[in-house]
């Protein structure tokens, strides 16, 4: 039996398009002599289609999909995921097609609710996996399971379809990607092989969805648990596997990616399909000459190309000349269109206004954000004028203190370095550096400061990135209490800093863009704590 394994990059919503992506998959399959086509999970609506699903127009058109794609399905069984209603209930459904015959349907059993899923919310489980026999070119007749991705986390929907039969599981999932989430999946699998004795096929989703970014990395285990097959992270691409004396055999093992490099690529991926398939001509950036918008800059031309991207650097009178300089040489060395634009009469403009209000008042953050401000003003008119997307520049470290200005540099429509702390915006800067060297060393060496007042440096608001990092990952990603962090070795003072900087600025986080997820636990989806709050512990 041969199994045609194909991660490809969807669209959620457009239906239409991923059948047709679909439909080349079957040709190509068809070609190659696959017996069966397996493609990822909710493959004709993408994922997750979030509220999408509680639209009944939603399932209709999914049908009509399923309709096309049920008259191409000639000699290959396609392995199809899909929404499906039945009266007041809807389903994650997959649905096994071949030569015009539906041949089975079996729906998720298991539904995530917890991280970024919130599946309970749309969705009735299944009560039996889908089990059907797929009959070969070679003759052969298999025995077929098809649990669908959360159901392989648990034990039963597995051990049923080996108990009903099954002789292999093919599993498609919707997996996003975490730094390592792949070992967590291959260890699962390993575990679901050990109870049930059957090989399995793991075909996962790539591309990004918002704040999603999925790997790809799809995988196949024979019934020893072995890895046997592995597709490359974070591109389209099909795998042909054999299935023959009751196992996998082996195929090709891609390498997998240094955490650095699969950071970088899952951003370069979630940032180039956030901006093209939303239909933008290219990206805005205000470049500082400090470190976060030169990484955000080198991840915007890897992702899109140096015609797309154009950096605007906006020098007020707290600008180092060091600052022009660095920010002139990146440009330079990427080729992208670059302006600098004097914010000095604007900023002067507001403090005249402002004069009669302000009389007798120290200066203090309100003259720091009408900087910030200013500069957030000029990039939406640039790309209001342009069509270009503004990209914001903050990292986690400062989306987890409030250290940025709302309507400021909050200003912009994706966030690239939502959730990489500031520690691994320098990890990720230096390894950028060893694939090419396009951010200056001064970028990466001199310390950090948001140059909106006189010898400003971060570390005047902050503790050092590194304590904060810890203390931010502890808490926020991994639950631990504020004892907990004392007790690991911090001081009260720094934990007690953070933790209120964190609550304190939630509503900062409400309002801020959209960005990747590369942790277990970013500001987005899975990051739902009440502005209102009077719990700190
Ligand atoms: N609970 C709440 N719900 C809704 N709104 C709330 C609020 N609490 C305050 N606010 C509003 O938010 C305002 C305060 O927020 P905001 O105006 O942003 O100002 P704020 O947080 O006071 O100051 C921004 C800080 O970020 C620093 N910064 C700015 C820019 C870049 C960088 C960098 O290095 O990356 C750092 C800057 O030096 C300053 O220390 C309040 O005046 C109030 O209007
Ligand atoms: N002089 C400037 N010209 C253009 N954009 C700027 C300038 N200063 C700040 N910005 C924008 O505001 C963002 C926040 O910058 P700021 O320098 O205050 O903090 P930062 O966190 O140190 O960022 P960076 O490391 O990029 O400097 C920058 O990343 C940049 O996008
Ligand atoms: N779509 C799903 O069911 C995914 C759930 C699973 N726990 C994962 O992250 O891979």
């Amino acid at each position: 039996m041969k199994i045609a394994v194909a991660q490809f990059n969807a669209k959620v919503g457009d239906l239409a398009g991923n059948t047709d992506q679909i439909l080349r998959l079957i040709t190509e399959a068809r070609a190659a002599r696959a017996d069966i086509l397996l493609v990822p999970e909710l493959a004709i609506a993408g994922y997750p289609p979030e509220d999408l699903l509680l639209r009944p127009s939603f399932y209709q058109a999914c049908n009509e999909q399923l309709d096309r794609l049920l008259d191409a399905a000639d000699d290959v069984t396609l392995i199809v995921g899909h929404p499906m209603q039945l009266g007041e209930e809807r389903f994650n459904a997959v649905t096994v097609m071949r030569d015009g015959n539906f041949l089975a349907r079996g729906q998720k059993m298991v539904l995530p609710n917890n991280e970024v899923f919130d599946e309970c919310r749309y969705f009735t489980p299944g009560a039996l996996p889908c089990i059907y026999e797929q009959r070969c070119h070679d003759g052969s007749v298999v025995t077929v399971g098809v649990p669908i991705c959360e159901d392989i986390w648990h034990v039963e929907p597995a051990s049923e379809a080996a108990e009903m039969g099954a002789q292999i599981l093919l599993v498609p999932n919707a997996s996003p990607f975490h730094v390592g989430k792949e070992g967590v999946r291959q260890s699962i699998v390993r575990q679901r092989i050990e109870e049930t004795g059957l090989p399995i096929v793991y075909c996962n989703w790539v591309g990004g969805q918002d704040e999603l970014v999925f790997d790809g990395s799809s995988f196949a285990m024979n019934r020893a648990g072995e890895l046997v097959a592995r597709l490359p992270g974070f591109v389209p691409a099909t795998a042909m596997l054999t299935f023959q004396d009751g196992d996998i055999q082996p195929g090709e093992i891609a390498p997998e990616l240094p955490a650095e490099a699969a950071i970088y690529e899952a951003l370069k991926l979630a940032t180039r399909d956030y901006i093209v398939k939303n239909g933008f001509p290219g990206v805005i950036i205000g470049l500082s000459g400090g470190i976060d918008s030169a990484l955000t800059l080198a991840i915007a031309v890897d992702a899109l190309g140096a015609d797309q991207v154009r950096a605007v650097m906006m020098p007020s009178r707290y600008t180092a000349d060091i600052s022009l300089e660095d920010s002139r040489d990146m440009v330079a060395r990427l080729g992208v269109q670059y302006d600098e634009i004097d914010i000095e009469p604007m900023f002067e403009a507001f403090g005249t206004a402002l004069a009669g209000q302000f009389a007798g008042l120290p200066p203090d953050a309100t003259e720091e954000n009408l900087q910030s401000r200013t500069r957030g003003v000029l990039l939406m008119a640039l790309s209001n004028k342009t069509g270009r997307l503004v990209l914001t520049t903050g990292n986690k470290s400062e989306m987890t203190t409030g250290y940025a200005t709302l309507y400021g540099d909050m200003a912009g429509g994706y966030a690239v370095l939502k959730d990489i702390a500031k520690t691994l915006v320098y990890r990720l800067s230096a390894y950028r550096n060893t694939v090419s060297d396009i951010i200056p060393d001064r970028i990466i060496t001199r310390p950090p400061s948001a140059e909106l007042r006189d010898n400003q440096v971060d570390q005047d608001s902050l503790p050092p990135y590194e304590i904060l990092d810890d203390i931010m990952a502890r808490y926020v990603e991994r639950n631990e209490s504020m004892a907990d962090i004392i007790a690991a070795g911090h001081t009260e003072k720094d934990v007690l800093r953070v933790v209120k900087l964190l609550k304190v600025n939630e509503y900062k986080r409400r309002q801020a863009a959209v960005g990747a997820r590369i942790t277990p636990r970013s500001f987005g989806k899975d990051w739902r704590y009440p502005i209102t709050n009077g719990f700190f512990r």
